[in-house]
Protein backbone atom coordinates (compact mmCIF):
# COMPACT_ATOMS: atom_id res chain seq x y z
CA UNK A 1 0.00 0.00 0.00
CA UNK A 2 1.60 3.45 -0.79
CA UNK A 3 1.93 5.93 1.78
CA UNK A 4 0.93 9.35 1.56
CA UNK A 5 3.62 11.44 0.84
CA UNK A 6 3.39 13.76 3.85
CA UNK A 7 3.88 10.20 6.07
CA UNK A 8 6.76 9.57 4.37
CA UNK A 9 9.81 10.24 6.74
CA UNK A 10 11.99 11.77 3.72
CA UNK A 11 8.55 14.45 2.35
CA UNK A 12 8.53 15.28 6.22
CA UNK A 13 12.47 16.43 6.39
CA UNK A 14 12.02 18.53 2.89
CA UNK A 15 8.75 20.42 4.63
CA UNK A 16 10.64 21.16 7.26
CA UNK A 17 13.82 22.71 5.89
CA UNK A 18 11.64 24.36 3.01
CA UNK A 19 10.12 26.81 6.57
CA UNK A 20 11.19 29.83 6.48
CA UNK A 21 13.13 30.68 9.60
CA UNK A 22 11.41 32.37 12.35
CA UNK A 23 11.49 35.84 12.34
CA UNK A 24 14.31 37.76 14.71
CA UNK A 25 12.23 40.46 14.82
CA UNK A 26 8.43 41.07 13.96
CA UNK A 27 7.22 44.55 13.74
CA UNK A 28 3.25 44.81 12.61
CA UNK A 29 0.91 46.83 12.42
CA UNK A 30 3.12 49.57 14.16
CA UNK A 31 1.45 53.20 14.66
CA UNK A 32 3.90 55.83 16.33
CA UNK A 33 2.50 59.03 17.19
CA UNK A 34 4.47 62.66 18.34
CA UNK A 35 2.55 65.13 20.27
CA UNK A 36 3.40 68.09 18.86
CA UNK A 37 1.79 71.90 18.97
CA UNK A 38 -0.09 71.15 16.33
CA UNK A 39 -1.67 67.92 18.51
CA UNK A 40 -0.96 64.46 17.67
CA UNK A 41 1.03 63.97 14.38
CA UNK A 42 1.14 60.30 12.86
CA UNK A 43 4.85 59.58 11.95
CA UNK A 44 4.18 55.76 11.51
CA UNK A 45 1.22 54.70 10.62
CA UNK A 46 0.45 50.49 10.72
CA UNK A 47 4.17 49.12 9.28
CA UNK A 48 4.72 45.57 9.34
CA UNK A 49 8.24 43.77 8.53
CA UNK A 50 10.13 41.02 9.36
CA UNK A 51 14.07 40.72 10.29
CA UNK A 52 15.58 37.76 9.62
CA UNK A 53 18.13 36.29 11.71
CA UNK A 54 21.56 36.65 10.65
CA UNK A 55 20.59 38.75 7.87
CA UNK A 56 20.12 42.60 7.10
CA UNK A 57 17.03 44.41 6.42
CA UNK A 58 17.66 48.02 5.22
CA UNK A 59 15.08 50.45 6.15
CA UNK A 60 14.63 53.25 3.05
CA UNK A 61 12.86 56.21 1.99
CA UNK A 62 13.34 59.75 1.99
CA UNK A 63 13.73 62.18 5.31
CA UNK A 64 10.84 62.58 7.24
CA UNK A 65 9.50 58.73 6.15
CA UNK A 66 9.36 57.75 9.52
CA UNK A 67 12.42 55.28 8.88
CA UNK A 68 14.26 56.97 12.38
CA UNK A 69 11.34 56.42 14.78
CA UNK A 70 10.47 52.79 13.64
CA UNK A 71 14.33 52.06 14.93
CA UNK A 72 14.00 54.26 18.01
CA UNK A 73 10.32 52.16 18.49
CA UNK A 74 12.34 48.99 18.07
CA UNK A 75 15.18 49.77 20.65
CA UNK A 76 12.75 51.65 22.97
CA UNK A 77 14.30 54.87 22.64
CA UNK A 78 11.73 57.19 21.28
CA UNK A 79 11.65 60.91 22.04
CA UNK A 80 9.55 61.89 25.20
CA UNK A 81 7.14 63.21 22.73
CA UNK A 82 6.75 60.12 21.17
CA UNK A 83 4.23 56.93 21.92
CA UNK A 84 3.78 53.69 20.75
CA UNK A 85 -0.35 54.14 19.84
CA UNK A 86 -0.54 50.42 18.42
CA UNK A 87 0.79 47.47 16.98
CA UNK A 88 3.58 44.96 18.50
CA UNK A 89 6.43 44.61 18.35
CA UNK A 90 7.90 40.97 18.78
CA UNK A 91 11.49 40.08 19.42
CA UNK A 92 13.03 35.97 19.05
CA UNK A 93 14.97 36.48 22.23
CA UNK A 94 17.48 33.37 22.03
CA UNK A 95 16.77 33.14 26.49
CA UNK A 96 13.56 34.33 26.87
CA UNK A 97 11.83 33.03 23.62
CA UNK A 98 9.33 35.36 21.87
CA UNK A 99 9.26 38.93 23.41
CA UNK A 100 6.82 41.74 23.00
CA UNK A 101 8.67 45.58 23.29
CA UNK A 102 5.70 47.37 22.81
CA UNK A 103 4.66 48.37 26.43
CA UNK A 104 7.75 46.62 28.19
CA UNK A 105 8.24 48.78 31.35
CA UNK A 106 12.13 50.05 31.47
CA UNK A 107 13.60 48.08 34.15
CA UNK A 108 13.14 45.25 31.47
CA UNK A 109 14.48 47.64 28.51
CA UNK A 110 17.46 48.00 30.97
CA UNK A 111 18.01 44.10 30.91
CA UNK A 112 17.22 43.44 27.24
CA UNK A 113 19.13 46.74 25.58
CA UNK A 114 22.35 46.45 24.34
CA UNK A 115 22.41 42.82 25.85
CA UNK A 116 20.10 41.41 23.02
CA UNK A 117 19.54 44.30 20.74
CA UNK A 118 22.68 46.71 20.41
CA UNK A 119 22.53 49.88 18.71
CA UNK A 120 25.14 51.83 16.28
CA UNK A 121 24.37 55.28 16.45
CA UNK A 122 24.47 58.31 13.33
CA UNK A 123 26.53 60.13 14.95
CA UNK A 124 30.24 59.00 16.36
CA UNK A 125 31.01 62.70 17.17
CA UNK A 126 28.13 63.36 19.89
CA UNK A 127 28.23 59.66 20.90
CA UNK A 128 31.00 58.57 23.13
CA UNK A 129 32.14 60.25 26.52
CA UNK A 130 34.18 62.90 25.85
CA UNK A 131 35.61 62.70 29.24
CA UNK A 132 35.78 59.07 29.80
CA UNK A 133 39.07 56.68 27.64
CA UNK A 134 37.62 54.49 25.01
CA UNK A 135 38.58 51.73 27.09
CA UNK A 136 36.17 52.67 29.69
CA UNK A 137 33.08 53.92 27.42
CA UNK A 138 33.69 49.82 25.78
CA UNK A 139 33.82 48.56 29.40
CA UNK A 140 30.94 49.95 30.90
CA UNK A 141 28.59 48.68 28.52
CA UNK A 142 29.56 45.00 29.60
CA UNK A 143 29.49 46.39 33.45
CA UNK A 144 25.70 47.72 32.66
CA UNK A 145 25.20 43.84 32.00
CA UNK A 146 26.14 42.28 34.75
CA UNK A 147 30.25 41.49 34.35
CA UNK A 148 32.12 42.43 37.22
CA UNK A 149 35.43 40.84 36.74
CA UNK A 150 37.99 44.04 35.92
CA UNK A 151 40.30 41.49 34.24
CA UNK A 152 38.10 39.57 32.47
CA UNK A 153 36.34 43.15 31.17
CA UNK A 154 39.62 44.75 30.29
CA UNK A 155 40.69 41.65 27.74
CA UNK A 156 37.12 41.47 26.65
CA UNK A 157 37.36 45.10 25.60
CA UNK A 158 40.93 44.89 24.22
CA UNK A 159 39.35 42.01 22.07
CA UNK A 160 36.07 44.19 21.28
CA UNK A 161 38.89 46.93 19.89
CA UNK A 162 41.28 44.38 17.80
CA UNK A 163 37.90 43.04 16.60
CA UNK A 164 36.76 46.66 15.10
CA UNK A 165 40.47 47.23 13.74
CA UNK A 166 41.48 49.24 16.00
CA UNK A 167 45.63 49.10 16.00
CA UNK A 168 47.56 49.18 19.05
CA UNK A 169 44.46 48.47 21.50
CA UNK A 170 46.28 48.63 24.44
CA UNK A 171 47.68 52.12 23.95
CA UNK A 172 44.21 53.41 22.31
CA UNK A 173 41.90 51.93 25.12
CA UNK A 174 43.63 54.93 27.02
CA UNK A 175 43.29 57.35 24.99
CA UNK A 176 40.06 59.97 24.58
CA UNK A 177 37.53 60.29 21.81
CA UNK A 178 38.85 63.84 20.79
CA UNK A 179 41.81 61.40 19.98
CA UNK A 180 40.11 59.74 17.23
CA UNK A 181 38.77 60.34 14.22
CA UNK A 182 35.11 60.16 12.90
CA UNK A 183 35.98 56.66 11.46
CA UNK A 184 37.86 55.51 14.67
CA UNK A 185 35.33 56.64 16.83
CA UNK A 186 32.23 55.01 14.86
CA UNK A 187 34.47 51.45 15.38
CA UNK A 188 34.65 52.10 19.07
CA UNK A 189 30.74 52.75 18.94
CA UNK A 190 30.24 49.39 17.15
CA UNK A 191 32.32 47.58 19.34
CA UNK A 192 29.96 48.84 22.01
CA UNK A 193 27.07 47.80 20.62
CA UNK A 194 28.25 44.47 19.87
CA UNK A 195 30.22 43.79 23.33
CA UNK A 196 27.17 41.33 24.83
CA UNK A 197 26.97 39.87 21.81
CA UNK A 198 22.87 40.82 20.29
CA UNK A 199 20.69 39.09 18.34
CA UNK A 200 20.11 42.25 16.46
CA UNK A 201 21.80 45.35 15.46
CA UNK A 202 19.95 48.91 14.81
CA UNK A 203 22.09 50.82 12.86
CA UNK A 204 20.66 54.29 12.15
CA UNK A 205 22.44 55.98 9.39
CA UNK A 206 25.58 54.35 10.51
CA UNK A 207 27.87 56.03 8.15
CA UNK A 208 25.88 59.39 6.86
CA UNK A 209 28.23 61.80 9.36
CA UNK A 210 31.59 60.16 8.00
CA UNK A 211 34.05 60.96 5.14
CA UNK A 212 33.51 58.47 2.41
CA UNK A 213 36.64 57.31 1.94
CA UNK A 214 35.54 55.74 5.99
CA UNK A 215 32.13 55.09 4.93
CA UNK A 216 33.19 51.84 2.88
CA UNK A 217 35.24 50.56 5.15
CA UNK A 218 32.80 51.01 8.42
CA UNK A 219 30.03 49.34 6.03
CA UNK A 220 32.87 46.42 5.06
CA UNK A 221 33.59 45.77 8.79
CA UNK A 222 30.07 45.55 10.10
CA UNK A 223 29.42 42.87 7.30
CA UNK A 224 32.26 40.88 8.66
CA UNK A 225 30.91 41.33 12.06
CA UNK A 226 27.97 40.03 11.10
CA UNK A 227 28.98 37.27 8.97
CA UNK A 228 30.88 36.21 12.16
CA UNK A 229 28.68 36.26 15.00
CA UNK A 230 25.29 35.81 13.03
CA UNK A 231 23.87 38.88 14.17
CA UNK A 232 20.87 40.39 12.35
CA UNK A 233 21.06 43.84 11.15
CA UNK A 234 17.99 46.31 11.09
CA UNK A 235 19.77 49.09 8.56
CA UNK A 236 18.03 52.73 8.12
CA UNK A 237 19.79 54.37 5.17
CA UNK A 238 19.06 57.13 2.24
CA UNK A 239 20.72 55.60 0.28
CA UNK A 240 19.29 52.77 -2.48
CA UNK A 241 23.33 51.84 -3.67
CA UNK A 242 24.26 50.81 -0.03
CA UNK A 243 20.73 48.89 0.26
CA UNK A 244 21.26 46.80 -3.13
CA UNK A 245 24.82 46.86 -2.09
CA UNK A 246 24.46 45.67 1.19
CA UNK A 247 21.34 43.97 2.60
CA UNK A 248 19.10 41.24 1.98
CA UNK A 249 15.86 42.67 2.11
CA UNK A 250 14.70 46.41 1.42
CA UNK A 251 11.18 48.02 3.32
CA UNK A 252 10.67 51.15 1.16
CA UNK A 253 9.24 54.24 3.40
CA UNK A 254 7.24 56.54 2.74
CA UNK A 255 4.87 59.29 5.13
CA UNK A 256 4.78 57.12 7.80
CA UNK A 257 3.85 54.27 5.71
CA UNK A 258 5.53 50.95 3.85
CA UNK A 259 5.58 51.23 0.05
CA UNK A 260 6.82 47.84 -0.71
CA UNK A 261 9.47 45.64 0.74
CA UNK A 262 11.05 42.48 0.21
CA UNK A 263 14.52 40.84 -1.12
CA UNK A 264 16.57 43.74 -2.35
CA UNK A 265 17.62 42.31 -5.36
CA UNK A 266 13.80 42.13 -6.38
CA UNK A 267 12.68 45.49 -4.84
CA UNK A 268 15.61 47.18 -6.22
CA UNK A 269 15.22 45.81 -9.67
CA UNK A 270 11.78 45.04 -10.44
CA UNK A 271 9.75 47.61 -7.90
CA UNK A 272 6.36 46.69 -8.16
CA UNK A 273 5.84 50.76 -6.53
CA UNK A 274 5.78 53.45 -8.74
CA UNK A 275 7.40 55.38 -5.44
CA UNK A 276 10.37 53.10 -5.25
CA UNK A 277 10.88 53.79 -9.18
CA UNK A 278 10.87 57.57 -8.56
CA UNK A 279 13.40 56.77 -5.49
CA UNK A 280 15.52 54.59 -7.29
CA UNK A 281 15.22 57.54 -10.14
CA UNK A 282 16.26 60.28 -8.13
CA UNK A 283 19.50 58.38 -6.41
CA UNK A 284 22.22 59.72 -8.02
CA UNK A 285 24.24 56.54 -7.86
CA UNK A 286 21.48 54.33 -8.62
CA UNK A 287 18.68 53.99 -11.07
CA UNK A 288 18.07 52.43 -14.76
CA UNK A 289 20.97 53.08 -16.36
CA UNK A 290 19.08 53.31 -19.60
CA UNK A 291 18.09 56.43 -18.62
CA UNK A 292 21.19 57.96 -17.88
CA UNK A 293 23.59 60.43 -19.83
CA UNK A 294 27.53 59.47 -19.70
CA UNK A 295 29.85 62.59 -18.79
CA UNK A 296 33.46 62.31 -18.80
CA UNK A 297 35.17 63.98 -16.03
CA UNK A 298 38.32 65.18 -16.97
CA UNK A 299 40.23 66.97 -14.16
CA UNK A 300 39.24 67.13 -10.54
CA UNK A 301 41.53 69.53 -8.49
CA UNK A 302 42.01 70.33 -5.02
CA UNK A 303 39.97 73.42 -3.39
CA UNK A 304 42.19 76.25 -3.17
CA UNK A 305 41.86 79.26 -0.22
CA UNK A 306 38.55 79.57 1.12
CA UNK A 307 36.81 77.28 -1.07
CA UNK A 308 37.59 73.47 0.40
CA UNK A 309 35.61 71.71 -2.13
CA UNK A 310 37.16 69.82 -4.77
CA UNK A 311 37.02 71.75 -8.34
CA UNK A 312 35.23 69.60 -10.92
CA UNK A 313 35.79 69.89 -14.90
CA UNK A 314 33.42 68.30 -16.99
CA UNK A 315 34.13 67.71 -20.83
CA UNK A 316 30.57 68.78 -22.87
CA UNK A 317 28.60 69.11 -19.19
CA UNK A 318 24.71 69.27 -20.30
CA UNK A 319 24.25 72.50 -18.46
CA UNK A 320 26.68 74.62 -16.42
CA UNK A 321 27.62 75.52 -13.08
CA UNK A 322 24.37 73.91 -10.81
CA UNK A 323 25.17 70.68 -12.70
CA UNK A 324 28.62 70.50 -11.69
CA UNK A 325 27.75 71.31 -8.24
CA UNK A 326 25.39 68.65 -8.08
CA UNK A 327 28.08 66.41 -9.79
CA UNK A 328 30.67 67.13 -6.40
CA UNK A 329 28.01 65.37 -4.62
CA UNK A 330 27.57 62.38 -6.83
CA UNK A 331 31.25 62.04 -6.52
CA UNK A 332 31.07 62.00 -2.33
CA UNK A 333 29.55 58.64 -2.60
CA UNK A 334 31.41 57.23 -5.65
CA UNK A 335 35.30 57.57 -5.44
CA UNK A 336 37.98 58.57 -3.63
CA UNK A 337 38.90 62.27 -3.73
CA UNK A 338 42.14 63.34 -2.93
CA UNK A 339 42.17 65.26 0.29
CA UNK A 340 45.82 64.97 0.97
CA UNK A 341 47.45 67.40 -1.43
CA UNK A 342 45.52 70.61 -1.54
CA UNK A 343 45.93 72.97 -3.94
CA UNK A 344 47.65 70.32 -6.01
CA UNK A 345 45.79 69.85 -9.57
CA UNK A 346 45.00 66.10 -9.30
CA UNK A 347 44.66 64.78 -12.89
CA UNK A 348 42.23 62.05 -12.37
CA UNK A 349 39.84 60.70 -15.05
CA UNK A 350 37.15 59.36 -14.10
CA UNK A 351 33.27 58.40 -16.11
CA UNK A 352 30.54 59.37 -14.20
CA UNK A 353 27.16 58.33 -15.58
CA UNK A 354 24.57 61.13 -14.56
CA UNK A 355 20.85 60.42 -14.53
CA UNK A 356 19.43 63.61 -16.81
CA UNK A 357 15.56 64.07 -15.97
N1 LIG B 1 10.33 64.24 18.43
C1 LIG B 1 9.52 64.52 17.42
N2 LIG B 1 8.47 65.36 17.60
C2 LIG B 1 7.62 65.62 16.59
N3 LIG B 1 7.73 65.11 15.36
C3 LIG B 1 8.77 64.28 15.11
C4 LIG B 1 9.72 63.95 16.12
N4 LIG B 1 10.62 63.11 15.60
C5 LIG B 1 10.27 62.92 14.31
N5 LIG B 1 9.15 63.61 14.01
C6 LIG B 1 8.42 63.63 12.75
O1 LIG B 1 8.08 62.28 12.43
C7 LIG B 1 8.21 62.05 11.03
C8 LIG B 1 9.19 60.90 10.81
O2 LIG B 1 10.47 61.32 11.25
P1 LIG B 1 11.73 60.35 11.24
O3 LIG B 1 12.87 61.08 11.85
O4 LIG B 1 11.35 59.05 11.81
O5 LIG B 1 11.96 60.18 9.67
P2 LIG B 1 13.26 59.64 8.92
O6 LIG B 1 12.76 58.91 7.72
O7 LIG B 1 14.13 58.90 9.85
O8 LIG B 1 13.94 61.01 8.48
P3 LIG B 1 15.51 61.36 8.43
O9 LIG B 1 16.10 60.50 7.35
O10 LIG B 1 15.51 62.81 8.10
O11 LIG B 1 16.06 61.07 9.80
C9 LIG B 1 8.67 63.36 10.43
O12 LIG B 1 7.53 64.03 9.95
C10 LIG B 1 9.29 64.09 11.58
O13 LIG B 1 9.19 65.49 11.41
Amino acid sequence: MSQTLLGTPDAHATLVAAAPPTPLLSIHDLVVQYRTERGLVDAVRGVSFDVAPGKVTAVVGESGSGKSTVAQSVIGLLAANGRIAGGSITLNERREGPTELVGLSERRWRGLRGRCIGLIPQDPGNSLNPVATIGASVAESLRIHGQKDRRAIRGRVLELLDQVGIDDPVRRAKQYPHEFSGGMRQRVLIATAIANDPELLIADEPTSALDVTVQRTVLDLLDRLRQETGTGLLFITHDLAVAAERADSVVVMRGGAVQEAGPSERVLTRPESEYTRQLMADAPAFGNPGKRERIVVVDVAEGVGSDPEPLISVAAPASPVLEVRELRQEFRGRAELPRSSRSMMCRLRFHVERHTR
